[in-house]
């Protein structure tokens, strides 16, 4: 029975918001927690279903020392779904059992007035969107070779062709190199390439930024990724300078530090010093660090743009306007800071600035903020050219959302369309032709001609304290 205890529990913590499902699972005990993740998300996928036909019953009614819906919630699940309940003959179960013809006569009408045949047409459809993002996997070349890694999935039954022609299809992906797509339902947890390092689970437009940022690959190079746990961008730079180099990983959240440091250590980066700091405290004149030419910063950010597999089995409340344009606002300031921040390294040459938000608030209003900034003053920074932003991409910035000419240079990725999570990606560069010379992209000051009600919000923006 403590399995059920274990999983209602667990239940009760998705639904009080005490993180996300996926969060909320890795705390259970190891020993259970397989067990106990699987019968959770199924009954999410069920509960409402499950709820409808413990309301038509009147279980809870009948059985007063029934108190806890999620326990109730997974026995049910189990009896009416799965092989039965699978526990010792407490009163819980006794109380269910009483029940058990009742709960299987409504599970049966409920099925009959929905026109269903299968159990599985009776799941939440949650988020189509997930179903459309394929598995993707990237070579840790720290680690391993593409060769390698690609002999050793076909020798275990992968084949190298499209990848949704067949099962086990897996192909290499057109923008990014070391990057292979898989159906979207596969799983690569209990592989060993996986728990030698030598693969990385990273969605596509998550492997965009450091590529962009391409640092060099010398032994005098010295790079910044100023917000780094997890830490898959970190790797990435990492394998992208052939483990050379010094790469400063900066990370506030002492948690967060933790998993970034095992994270690095099973992926072989030893160029990499993580550090458990606030970017925005760092010195850009502090001899450590001035020398940086290259600064990834992918902050916190709304995650509007992520389609999870398994949160959106969970109801979500409506934000209302207000409170959501406060929230984004505020976090658009921090945002303006952090790129602001990275402009002051003296001997910084590009700046590779991301989000995994779809919010024009945090993306190209936050670009059109730093371009305006003091510290872009004069142009001394501009945004680098499509041709050096991952050329072939077709989804670019919102022309409506930045000056047009400014969004041929930025990335955007939208969930569900692109086969990626919703990404945004900007690349500054410093601008090495003196200020008052024609830059290579557009002017930055605010043209003459925009006085829309948009623009004036974002120049208010620029005020907003910083935040997160
Ligand atoms: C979107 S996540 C970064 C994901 C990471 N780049 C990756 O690919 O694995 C943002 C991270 O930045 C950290 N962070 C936010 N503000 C920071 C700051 N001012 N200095 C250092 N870290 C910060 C957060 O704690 C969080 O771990």
């Amino acid at each position: 029975m403590n399995f059920y205890f274990e999983a209602a529990k667990t239940l009760d913590r998705v639904e009080a918001k005490h993180g996300s499902i996926k969060g909320i699972i890795a705390t259970l005990p190891e020993k259970d927690r397989k067990r106990t993740a699987a019968l959770v998300i199924e009954t999410l996928k069920f509960k409402s279903v499950l709820k409808e036909v413990i309301d038509k019953s009147e279980l809870m009614k009948e059985e007063r020392k029934l108190t806890s819906m999620n326990l109730v919630l997974v026995l049910v699940h189990d009896l009416l779904l799965a092989r039965g309940i699978q526990a010792g003959d407490g009163p819980v179960k006794q109380a269910i059992l009483r029940h058990k013809t009742r709960l299987h006569g409504e599970f049966q009408k409920i099925k009959i007035k929905r026109g269903v045949v299968s159990n599985e047409q009776l799941a939440h459809n949650g988020d189509e969107r997930a179903g459309l993002i394929p598995r993707y996997i990237r070579v840790n070349t720290n680690v391993g070779t593409l060769e390698e890694v690609i002999k050793s999935l076909t020798s275990g039954g992968f084949v190298l062709c499209d990848p949704f022609s067949l099962k086990n299809g897996f192909s290499k992906d057109p923008h990014v190199p070391d990057l292979l797509s898989f159906a979207p339902s596969t799983s690569f947890h209990d592989n060993q390439l996986y728990a030698d390092g030598k693969i990385i689970l990273q969605d596509k437009a998550s492997c965009f930024p450091a590529f962009v940022l391409s640092p060099p690959a010398t032994d005098d190079s010295v790079v910044i990724d100023a917000t780094a746990a997890p830490g898959n961008k970190t790797s990435h730079l990492s394998a992208l300078m052939q483990n050379k180099g010094k790469l400063f990983a900066f990370e506030r959240d002492r948690k967060r530090f933790s998993t970034l440091k095992m994270m690095l250590s099973k992926a072989g980066c030893r160029n990499v010093s993580p550090i458990n700091a606030d970017f925005l405290t760092v010195d850009p004149h502090d001899a450590q660090f001035s020398s940086a030419t290259h600064i990834l910063l992918d902050p916190s950010c709304s995650g509007s743009g992520i389609v999870n597999r398994l949160d959106h089995l969970v109801e979500t409340e409506a934000e209302d306007d207000t409170a959501k344009d406060d929230r984004l606002d505020k976090l658009g300031a921090f945002q303006l800071s952090m790129i602001t921040h990275a402009m002051r390294f003296p001997n910084v040459k590009k700046i590779v600035y991301s989000t995994c938000s779809i919010h024009a608030t945090e993306n190209e209003h936050v670009v059109h903020n730093a371009l305006s900034s003091e510290e872009a003053k004069d142009g001394s920074f501009i945004l680098a050219p499509q041709h050096e932003v991952l050329p072939t991409w077709p989804r670019r910035g919102y022309p409506d959302e930045i000056d047009p000419e400014y969004a041929s240079c930025l990335v955007r990725c939208s969930p569900g369309e692109d086969a990626t999570n919703g990404f945004f990606v900007s690349c500054f560069v410093k601008n090495m032709e003196t200020p008052t010379k024609k830059r290579k992209v557009g002017p930055v000051h605010e043209p003459e001609h925009t006085g829309s009600k948009s623009r004036k919000k974002k120049k208010k923006r620029l005020k907003t304290d910083a935040s997160n």
